[in-house]
C-alpha cells in the first residue's frame, strides 16, 4: 500500500515482510538498527540480512515500551550514531512496538537534521497506526508525546509473522486502535470486530483496513492540520491517564476508556444517539479492552489542557457526529465534560498491569 504526501512511501504488510529490508537499503553504506531487549531475535536477523545485502549494520538496544521514549534514550541514540559515523546518506531500522518506533523515528528526525528510517513494526499497535503517517516523539514531565517530529518513514515493514510472538495483552492493546479506525472511517472493521471480538478470525484483513483509514488520513494531511486529527478520536482523556499513571498503563487500554468518554461527549452533544454511544461500549468490552478508569477528574482536565490539540485556553476533542462522520468539538460545556466522566469512571476497575498477558 503507497502512503502520499510530500515524500510518498510503501507499506509492506504480510508474513516475510521483514526480509525487504535488504531491498529497501540496497546500496546504503551503513545502518544503525534499534530495537528493546524482546525483539534482539528479531533485530539480529535484520542486521544478518542488511550485511548480506551489502549495509555494514549495527544493532544498538534501548529499554523496553515506554522507558525508551525518553530526552535521556534520545541522547544515547545520537550518542551512538556519532559513535558509528552515522551520515545524511546512511539510515536507522527500528524493530519493535510503536514506543521504539517513536523513539527511533524521533532520533533519525534530529540526527544530522534528518537521516532516512525503515519502520519494521512488531506489535499490532506498530502495524496498524505507530510506524505509518511519519509522528515521532518521547514523553515529557508535561505529558505523552510533547517533544517531536513529523518524519515520514523512508518504508514500512509490517511483518505479520511477528505477532506470533506477542503477548495477548499487546495484541489486544492494538485493537483498540483498530476499532478506533471502525469508528471514524471504516464501519467494515466494527461488523468484523462484531463477528469476532477477539481479531484473531480477520487480524489480516483488520489490519489492512486500519493502515488504509491511517494511510488516507496522513496521505492528504501529513502535518496534522486538519483531517489527520481525526486519528486522535478518544486520546485526550487517554494521553491524560497515560501521564497521569506515570505512562503504567498501556496506550491501546488508555485509548479504549478515551473512545468510550469521546462517545458518551458526543451523546450529551446529541451528535450520537444512544444507541450509539452504547455500541461504543459494549463492543470495546466485547473486545476485553478496559472502558472504565478510576482518577482524580480534576488532575485529568489539567492534564488534557496540554493536549496538543488545545489551541490557548480552549479544549479540543474529536467526536463523531454520527459514526463514521469525526468532528471537533471545542469547550464543550462543564456539565457534559462531567457527565462523559461519570459515564467512564462510576465502576472504576483496577488498572491493567503492565505486562500482563
Ligand atoms: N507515532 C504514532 O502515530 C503513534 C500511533 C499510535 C501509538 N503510538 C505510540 O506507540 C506506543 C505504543 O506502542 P505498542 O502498543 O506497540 O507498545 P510498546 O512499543 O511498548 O510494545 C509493547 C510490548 O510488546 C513488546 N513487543 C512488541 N512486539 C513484540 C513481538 N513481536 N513479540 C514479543 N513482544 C513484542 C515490546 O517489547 C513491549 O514490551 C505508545 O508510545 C504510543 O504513544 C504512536
Ligand atoms: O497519527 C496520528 O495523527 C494519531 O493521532 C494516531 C494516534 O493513535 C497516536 O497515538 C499518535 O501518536 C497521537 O498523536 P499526538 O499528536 O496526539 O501525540
Ligand atoms: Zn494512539
Amino acid at each position: 500500500m503507497t502512503v502520499h504526501g510530500p515524500t510518498p512511501y510503501e507499506v509492506v504488510i504480510g508474513p516475510g515482510a521483514q526480509a525487504e529490508l535488504g531491498l529497501v537499503l540496497a546500496g546504503t553504506a551503513k545502518a544503525v538498527v534499534v530495537h528493546a531487549p524482546p525483539l534482539a531475535a528479531a533485530a539480529g536477523a535484520a542486521v544478518e540480512t542488511l550485511q548480506s545485502a551489502g549495509v555494514a549494520a549495527e544493532a544498538v538496544v534501548v529499554p523496553d515500551g515506554e522507558a525508551a521514549k525518553t530526552a535521556e534514550v534520545a541522547a544515547g541514540l545520537w550518542e551512538e550514531f556519532g559513535r558509528l559515523g552515522l551520515t545524511r546518506s546512511d539510515a536507522v531500522v527500528a524493530i519493535g512496538g510503536g514506543a521504539v518506533t517513536d523513539l527511533a523515528g524521533f532520533a533519525a528526525a534530529t540526527w544530522a537534521r534528518g537521516v532516512r528510517i525503515v519502520q519494521v513494526p512488531t506489535s499490532l499497535l506498530g502495524m496498524v497506526d505507530a510506524a505509518v503517517g511519519g509522528k515521532t516523539g518521547i514523553n515529557t514531565a508535561a505529558g505523552k508525546n510533547l517533544v517531536g517530529a513529523f518524519h515520514p518513514p523512508a518504508a514500512v515493514l509490517a511483518d505479520s509473522d511477528a505477532l506470533a510472538g506477542l503477548p495477548q495483552a499487546e495484541f489486544r492493546s492494538g485493537l483498540a486502535e483498530v476499532v478506533k479506525c471502525g469508528f471514524i472511517a471504516d464501519p467494515v472493521i466494527l461488523d468484523l470486530l462484531d463477528g469476532d471480538p477477539s481479531g484473531r478470525r480477520d487480524t489480516a484483513e483488520l489490519i489492512e483496513r486500519a493502515v488504509q483509514v491511517k494511510a488516507d488520513a496522513v496521505g492528504d494531511d501529513l502535518y496534522d492540520l486538519g483531517r489527520r486529527e481525526f486519528l486522535n478520536y478518544g486520546h485526550t482523556l487517554a494521553h491524560a491517564i497515560e501521564r497521569v499513571e506515570d505512562f503504567g498503563w498501556r496506550h491501546g487500554e488508555a485509548v479504549a476508556v478515551g473512545l468510550v468518554f469521546a462517545a458518551e461527549l458526543a451523546g450529551q452533544a446529541n451528535l450520537l444517539t444512544r444507541a450509539e454511544v452504547d455500541r461504543h461500549r459494549t463492543l470495546i468490552e466485547a473486545m476485553g479492552l478496559p472502558t472504565r478508569y478510576a482518577g482524580d477528574w480534576a488532575t485529568l482536565q489539567s492534564v488534557m489542557r496540554v493536549d496538543k490539540k488545545a489551541r490557548g485556553g480552549s479544549l479540543r476533542f474529536v467526536v463523531l457526529d454520527g459514526l463514521g462522520n469525526p468532528t471537533i468539538l471545542t469547550d464543550p460545556a462543564q456539565a457534559w465534560l462531567d457527565a462523559a466522566w461519570a459515564a467512564v469512571s462510576t465502576h472504576p476497575t483496577t488498572p491493567p498491569s503492565a505486562g500482563a498477558a
